[in-house]
């Protein structure tokens, strides 16, 4: 359809402040808007407006459009402070950049969030390509930018602020780098020390952050205070799905008071619960590590006879690495996570499958992800919920629960001797510097995150999307959770592999499960197809 027909379209549609689905008018008559300085400019053979450089947002209307193509755009300093400057990207001089072909990333470029389509579906939603822009909103000398790292310990958060520091000075020549220790609590209450790429020369080949993290202490208007009284234009913010939300906090609260302040966020779990995304540094790093925790316990129990290995891995709703080691190893009988309910008793059970792999090979390992089962545990110890400091669920040992089960039932129950080794690696598979292919993967999201920033963006979180790297409005990464879907192929894919039991039988809990991820699986085509 033709939304150009229109002689008075809905004011609403050059709206372009706070983040919402939203997608480009592909089509509307200039006469319309006399005072606003559009250009014209041709994106896949669709019309589209433009102004200062960048693409008017429209927001979600009634009207259809045609191919469906939708942008999810991401912010932009402009949007609260149109008279900004901007001066010529410093990589038109870079020696770096001297022969490639294409330095500067078109701003037409996007990348699609689904790239498995049928012939007549619509083309659904596209995120801005991340890269170095022609122009930048920073003069290098005017930068002073900031590093905070917040949550759970990741393997490469070092190499991201390693990265982040060389790629600011290297390619843009900052030289005013400040690292807020302690997590988002250390803005207000902690000091802060200068990054150099000297300073962070070597610091990739340490787990952990040398800036040091915290749960909790997120005081918004406290943060945005910090920044202001130091004078900090560029914050760059390392966490998880929490300290995400924390950035878009953060980002309002700078737009609220029209401050020139770009607001990064790089996307850090061990979970690889973080939406859109195609998955998450250090993600990799962890699972190569949960190998030797799998390889202890399978090496334990094939030497003595009825073995039963246990490992747990991290994983607290997202049972990603338990899912992605077991299908690495080949050793393990059965994975457990959060999404899939299991039960221990009775036909299609647990205690059937493991007595039935005795009996087969003599031995067998469960891998376990912390947050499965949680329930059964609650349950039998009768404790009360507790929480961290950022408002997360403190988890029971479901290790702990499993191998005294599995004990009492095959001891007791069925006088039937087992050798069961317990094996928690838990913090060791994240304590740990990341591997060579999260190093490289670091490198890129610091970059792409210094780009975005000095470019002008802000609100991002920056990740790979099938692949190529984009800028991704916050918000749409912290409006839900990936997890482990059980109607995707790839828990049949591990199912196929293990032989284990898919706990379907008799399952209530997995039934509820599946209507609920059907459930998901329709709303999300219905968004997709609005
Ligand atoms: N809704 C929110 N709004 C503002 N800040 C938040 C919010 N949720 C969490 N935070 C802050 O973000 C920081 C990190 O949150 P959290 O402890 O949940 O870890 P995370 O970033 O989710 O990382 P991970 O889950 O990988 O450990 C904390 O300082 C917390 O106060
Ligand atoms: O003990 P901590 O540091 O709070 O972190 C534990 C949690 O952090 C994570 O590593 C990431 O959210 C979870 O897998 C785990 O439950
Ligand atoms: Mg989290």
């Amino acid at each position: 359809m033709d939304l150009s027909l229109s002689r008075n379209p809905p004011p609403l549609c050059l709206s372009k402040t706070s983040y919402t689905r939203s997608r480009y008018l592909l089509s509307v008559p200039l006469s319309n808007f006399p005072n606003l300085n559009l250009k014209p400019r041709i994106f896949s053979g669709k019309l589209l407006l433009w102004r200062h450089n960048h693409p008017i947002r429209a927001q979600k209307s009634d009207h259809t459009i045609d191919d469906g193509f939708e942008l999810e755009d991401v912010p932009h300093l402009t949007n609260f402070l149109p008279d900004l400057p901007s001066y010529p990207n410093p990589l038109h001089r870079s020696q770096a950049y001297a022969i490639v072909k294409k330095t500067f990333v078109s701003p037409e470029d996007v990348v699609a969030h689904k790239i498995v389509v049928q012939k007549n579906s619509p083309r659904g939603v596209h995120f801005r390509r991340a890269g170095p822009r022609e122009r930048v909103y920073f003069n290098s000398e005017e930068v002073r930018a900031c590093i905070v790292t917040c949550g759970g310990l990741c393997p490469g958060i070092n190499t991201v602020i390693r990265e982040i520091v060389c790629g600011l000075n290297y390619m843009y020549g900052v030289d005013d780098i400040l690292g807020i220790e302690g997590g988002y609590r250390g803005f207000y209450s902690k000091n802060t020390m200068q990054l150099m790429p000297k300073t962070v020369n070597d610091i990739h080949k340490r787990g952990g952050t040398i800036l040091r993290t915290s749960r909790g202490g997120h005081d918004t208007n406290k943060i945005v205070d910090n920044i202001q009284d130091r004078g900090i234009n560029q914050v760059y913010i390392i966490g998880g799905d929490g300290t995400q939300k924390g950035a878009a906090a953060i980002y309002k609260e700078v737009e609220k008071r029209g401050l020139k302040v770009a607001v990064a966020g790089i996307p850090k779990t061990i979970d690889n619960d973080i939406a859109v995304i195609d998955k998450s540094f250090g993600f990799d790093t962890a699972v190569e590590e949960a190998q030797r925790a799998i390889n202890a316990a399978h090496v334990e129990v094939e030497s003595v006879e009825n073995g039963v290995g246990i490992v747990k891995l991290m994983g607290r709703y997202s049972g990603f690495i338990a899912m992605i080691a077991t299908l690495a190893s080949r050793d393990v009988d059965c994975c457990l996570i959060p999404e899939s309910p299991f039960y221990l008793e009775g036909q299609g059970g647990l205690f059937e499958f493991v007595e039935q792999r005795l009996k087969e090979n003599g031995h067998m390992v469960i891998v376990l992800a912390e947050g499965a089962g949680q329930e059964y545990v609650a349950q039998s110890m009768h404790v009360v919920d507790g929480k961290d400091a950022s408002g997360n669920r403190l988890l029971l040992d479901v290790g702990l629960w499993l191998t005294q089960k599995i004990k009492d039932h095959f001891m007791e129950v069925r006088k039937m001797p087992i050798n069961l080794k317990y094996i928690d690696p838990t913090y060791m598979i994240r304590a740990i510097p990341s591997n060579a292919s999260d190093n490289v993967y670091c490198t890129l999201l610091a970059q792409s995150a210094v780009h975005g920033a000095m470019a002008g963006y802000t609100g991002f979180t920056v990740g790979p999307v099938n692949s190529k790297h984009a800028y991704i409005p916050i918000a749409r990464v912290t409006e839900t959770q990936n997890i482990v879907k059980l109607t995707d192929r790839m828990w049949a894919r591990l199912l196929a592999s293990t032989n284990q039991p898919s706990f379907l039988h008799n399952s209530e809990m997995m039934k509820e499960k599946l209507d609920r991820d059907t459930l998901d699986v329709i709303n999300e085509m219905k968004i997709n197809s609005i």
